[in-house]
């Protein structure tokens, strides 16, 4: 048996950070990871697939490139091998500094292997006893594999296997049409594959208002993505070298299946029970708005306690949970206005309500749309689609909420995030004096167009 003031289980996008804080302040700390530090980010996630979306973005220039008066040699093609490493090396290289990192802390024990708990305080790796007062759970997600007939049966593709890809597709089929399924159609659409976008809701990107799913599909569609909603249940099954798969009263053939139906989270192997913590249906941890289990001193941070599935919702967990602990503070998850992008190209920069969230929400508004056609330094760049969108309260003149589907509108949408943080209205916002050409100095324009609804 080993004793420690705190053990983190995971080591995602919260737990390293938090070991270290606690370590730093002179506490003892078990780190435990059973895979890779760094977790579905940095090994399975935003780094080698954003990696990717830079790949394919170069595809697209060159695809484009008479259109901007550059003459280019003879055909061009991808390789796919040198793309998949030049994004295992980005992975590679983010692991190392973090490996390089912890290895650096005093007072912090890193353990490599599985964790399970036999009770609130006790958590077992590889056969020994670990013991602390404060335990803390990242342990983040794993694809969600759909029970689908005949699906168990073929080779299919998961968001992590799909990685390893050194050969391009012949017809990439993608179930499921929201973040992980539209970023890869677009990316193996310009690398040159045949795509289609499997989605059984009757919109992709759901989760956001219809005019920006629309748009979305549009945007895909023109560049040859083959995209079907509604399709209901499938079937699959495997026809010689292709698969087969029938979806709506229709069959396709695919060289390759991609299933990217959501994320499940890793709480069905940590043996919870023992400790006496709770789960919702789904297998989510619940917390309170302080990120603490239902057992006291037991807390779930990231993707697994259901209240984030970002990165930066991870992290932020972290920095809440290091407030309250060692700086006195009483922060909530309540307080976090969520922010997000979706890096398809254009990408779309998101935060706060959606139109769809604040009508139902009764209150007076004020919503005011503009095209990119608009934006001068999105015609300059030839990037003309898309629109953004911001709602704000007629009575208080709060912004509510905005979309930036567009050149740019990962990094344009902070500085109306940054405004929301700030607690200001859109009255102040309106004067502002952006710089030119950019596409936030769109924002004054778009403020200035704010109707009632
Ligand atoms: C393809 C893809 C693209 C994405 N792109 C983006 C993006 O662009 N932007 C964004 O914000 N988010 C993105 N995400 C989501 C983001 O990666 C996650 O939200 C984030 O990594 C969650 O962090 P976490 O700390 O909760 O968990 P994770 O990063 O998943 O870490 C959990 C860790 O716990 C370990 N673990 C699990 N169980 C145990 C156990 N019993 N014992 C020991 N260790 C255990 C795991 O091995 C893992 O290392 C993407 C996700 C995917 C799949
Ligand atoms: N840009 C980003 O920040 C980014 C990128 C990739 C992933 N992620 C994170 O990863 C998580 C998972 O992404 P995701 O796209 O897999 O999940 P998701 O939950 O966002 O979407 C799953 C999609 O699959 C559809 N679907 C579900 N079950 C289906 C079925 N049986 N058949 C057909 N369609 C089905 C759903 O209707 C939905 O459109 C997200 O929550 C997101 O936070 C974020």
């Amino acid at each position: 048996m080993r004793s420690f003031d705190a053990i983190v289980i995971g080591a995602g996008q919260a737990g390293p950070f938090l070991a270290a804080r606690l370590a730093e302040a002179g506490r003892k700390v078990a780190l435990v990871e059973r895979k890779f530090l760094g977790g579905t980010c940095v090994n399975a996630g935003c780094m080698p697939t954003k990696t990717l979306v830079a790949s394919a973005h170069a595809a697209r220039m060159v695809q484009r490139a008479a259109e901007f008066g550059i003459v280019t040699q003879g055909a061009s093609s991808v390789d796919m091998a040198k793309v998949r490493d030049r994004a295992a090396s980005v992975t590679h290289n983010a692991r190392q500094g973090l490996e390089d990192w912890l290895g650096g802390i005093d007072n912090l024990t890193l353990l490599r292997g599985q964790a399970r708990f036999e009770d609130a305080r006790t958590v077992i790796v590889n056969g020994e006893r670990l013991q602390a007062p404060q335990i803390y759970i990242n342990v983040g997600a794993r694809p969600t594999i759909p029970d689908y007939p005949g699906l168990a049966d073929i080779p299919y593709l998961t968001s992590t296997s799909i990685l390893q890809l050194d050969t391009l597709p012949r017809h990439l089929v993608i179930v499921g049409g929201s973040y992980i399924g539209l970023e890869f159609a677009q990316m193996y659409r310009r690398f040159g594959a045949q795509v289609t976008v499997i989605e059984r809701g009757e919109r992709i990107a759901s989760r956001e208002d219809a005019d920006i799913s629309d748009a979305i599909a549009g945007i895909l569609s023109a560049e040859g993505i083959d995209i079907r909603t509604g399709t209901g249940d499938l079937r699959f099954a495997t026809d010689g070298a292709d698969i087969e798969i029938v979806a709506g009263g229709e069959t396709l053939y695919a060289s390759h299946v991609l299933v990217a139906t959501g994320r499940t989270p890793n709480t069905d192997d940590l043996e919870l029970e023992a400790a006496g913590v709770t789960c919702d249906a789904r297998g989510y941890i619940t917390v309170d708005d302080r990120l603490q289990t239902n057992v006291k001193g037991l807390w779930a941070l990231g993707d697994c306690n259901g209240r984030g599935a970002f990165t930066h919702t991870s992290y932020n967990d972290f920095e809440i949970a290091a407030a309250n602990l060692l700086d006195g503070e009483d922060r909530k998850v309540s307080d976090r206005i969520l922010g997000y992008a979706l890096y398809i190209d254009p990408p779309l920069g998101r935060v706060g309500m959606s139109e769809r969230a604040a009508r139902a929400s009764g209150r007076p508004l004020l919503v005011s749309v503009r095209p990119m056609s608009a934006v001068g330094r999105a015609v300059e760049k030839d990037e003309t689609q898309g629109f953004m969108k911001l709602v704000a309260d007629a009575s208080s003149g709060q912004i509510l909420g905005a979309a930036i589907l567009g050149t740019g509108g990962d990094e344009a949408i902070h500085g109306i995030l940054d405004a929301m943080n700030a607690k200001t209205s859109h009255h102040a916002l309106k004067w502002a004096v952006p710089i030119h050409p950019t596409v936030s100095e769109q924002v004054p324009t778009l403020i200035g167009g704010l109707q009632p609804v």
